[in-house]
């Protein structure tokens, strides 16, 4: 069997790390089962959506790493909604209906007072052809429910029928439809609800696994009645687990926290960014993985736990961390000549300065301290000033190398008596203005004998 599977974002806002779990879970599932990846816009809603998010989306996901093998926008594609909902309507399964939200609300009120349950009473299913020509003359138009299957003869009874599926994540999974009303899948005006383009378009694009979040269950319980009346086979489904904020807040796109642009923006590495994205609320540890193979090759949908998992930056933090400080310079090179660190010595300076940053844009300053001198953060005490003056008198001769700091350190204990922090927290202020940094012994070889002296206070 063919493997594709599609993430089907609406393009309302921008992409946050919720929706990004989401697509990496597809993209992974695709990787992971040389499966193919289509990225398609639910961009049906003309009001809220736009060519911006959905090209920000785009982007988003290539920064990640997620290439889609096509890119669909259900806008463009209404004939084939047309001729779906044709067929559904003359099979009998999609009815048209007149009632205004207010009537709606007092007969839900008043099957509420009659202990039924608050859902649509399929009145409009008695209406007779004369009944709807008077209503249209009236000048309503009708929006059309689909007519959720009850296995009676009788399409007034609610009896309980229950739709199962075996969920990728989640295992046995059940909706009962009883409990639901039939859902409108084409509006007054006669534009098409998500439920519906959604099913049109995955029996049409032969998705074979339906990967998305957990608040869709409920959907998929309707989404399989209306997939079996269009006689197409049911995919396979998953429904994973939301990512809430660090508070256990949702996240949502109206309020553009945690967006990807917003993470990518303050300096986190994509793999950082996907790594969490993919393994918090797994049973897999969290690590930072460099790259997206090795996350296909720990990536297990079926570890994924059933309850909402808090996304803390914290942790973003630290991933962030571990991938630089291991980072190959040849995968650095590019960001770093963007902020102006090339040249020959370049390498060296990445693998002497990579273990102390937090952000790859942390090495300019360090770059900056190699090239123009000391930052101005700490000061030399007073008492120390002798003391290092003494100690650049010692500066081994030329060619220095990583062996120079321990014969420079070795003499200047000997000479002055001074061991541990009070013989390398003076001498480290003086070269780099700084308290904490990158290894001496690697700084040395890069500042060289004159840049050294250069600092001498
Ligand atoms: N917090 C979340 N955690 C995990 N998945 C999510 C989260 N929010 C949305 N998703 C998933 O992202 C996919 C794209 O959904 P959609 O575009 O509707 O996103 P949304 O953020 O829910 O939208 P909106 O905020 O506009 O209502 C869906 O599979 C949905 O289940």
């Amino acid at each position: 069997m063919t493997i594709t599977v599609r993430f089907a974002p609406s393009p309302t806002g921008y992409i946050h790390i919720g929706n990004t779990r989401i697509a990496l879970f597809n993209w992974l599932f695709a990787l992971k089962n040389n499966g193919q990846f289509i990225l398609r816009f639910d961009d049906t809603d003309t009001v809220r959506s736009k060519t911006e998010y959905a090209d920000a989306t785009i982007a988003d996901l290539d920064w990640l790493g997620i290439e889609p093998a096509r890119i669909e926008y259900q806008s463009k594609r209404i004939p084939v909604y047309d001729a779906a909902a044709e067929r559904l309507k003359a099979a009998g399964v999609l009815y048209p209906c007149y009632e205004t939200s207010e009537e709606l609300e007092r007969k839900r009120k008043l099957r509420l007072a009659r202990r039924l349950p608050p859902i649509y009473g399929r009145d409009a299913l008695k209406l007779t052809a004369a009944d709807r020509e008077k209503l249209e003359a009236e000048g309503r138009q009708p929006h059309w429910r689909f007519l959720l299957p009850n296995f009676k003869d009788d399409p007034f009874a609610i009896e309980r029928t229950e739709v199962h599926w075996n969920d990728l994540v989640r295992d046995r999974e059940t909706v009962d439809l009883a409990s639901l009303s039939d859902p409108v899948l084409v509006r007054e005006d006669g534009t098409y609800l998500y439920t519906f383009t959604s099913v049109v378009d995955d029996i049409d694009m032969e998705i074979s696994h339906i990967i998305r979040g957990n608040d869709h269950i409920t959907n998929s319980g309707v989404q399989i009645a209306i997939i079996e009346a269009l006689g197409a086979k049911v995919p396979d489904l998953g429904h994973i687990n939301l990512l809430t904020t660090a508070s256990g807040e949702g996240i949502s796109k109206r309020t553009g926290a945690l967006s990807i642009g917003s993470l990518r923006r303050d300096g986190y590495e994509p793999m950082a960014v996907a790594s969490l994205a993919v393994l918090i609320g797994t049973s897999e540890n969290v690590t930072a993985v460099p790259d997206m193979a090795t996350l296909a090759d720990i990536f297990d949908p079926a570890a994924t736990s059933k309850s909402a998992s808090k996304f803390d930056p914290a942790e973003l933090d630290a991933l962030n961390r571990a991938l630089i400080h291991a980072m190959p310079y040849a995968q650095a090179k590019d960001r770093l000549a963007a902020l102006g660190i090339e040249g020959e010595r370049a390498e060296e300076f990445w693998l002497a300065v990579r273990g102390n940053l937090s952000r790859i844009s942390d090495a300019a300053g360090w770059w900056k301290i190699i090239k123009d001198g000391p930052a101005t953060d700490e000061q030399l005490a007073d008492e120390d000033r002798d003391f290092v003056r003494t100690a650049f008198d010692l500066l081994p001769r030329e060619p220095w190398s990583r062996e120079t700091w321990k014969l420079w350190t070795d003499a200047v204990k000997i000479q002055s008596g001074r061991k541990g922090k009070p013989l390398f927290m003076p001498l480290r202020i003086a070269l780099t203005g700084l308290s904490s940094g990158p290894e001496l012994a690697d700084l040395l070889p890069l500042l060289g004998r004159e840049g050294t002296l250069a600092r001498r206070p």
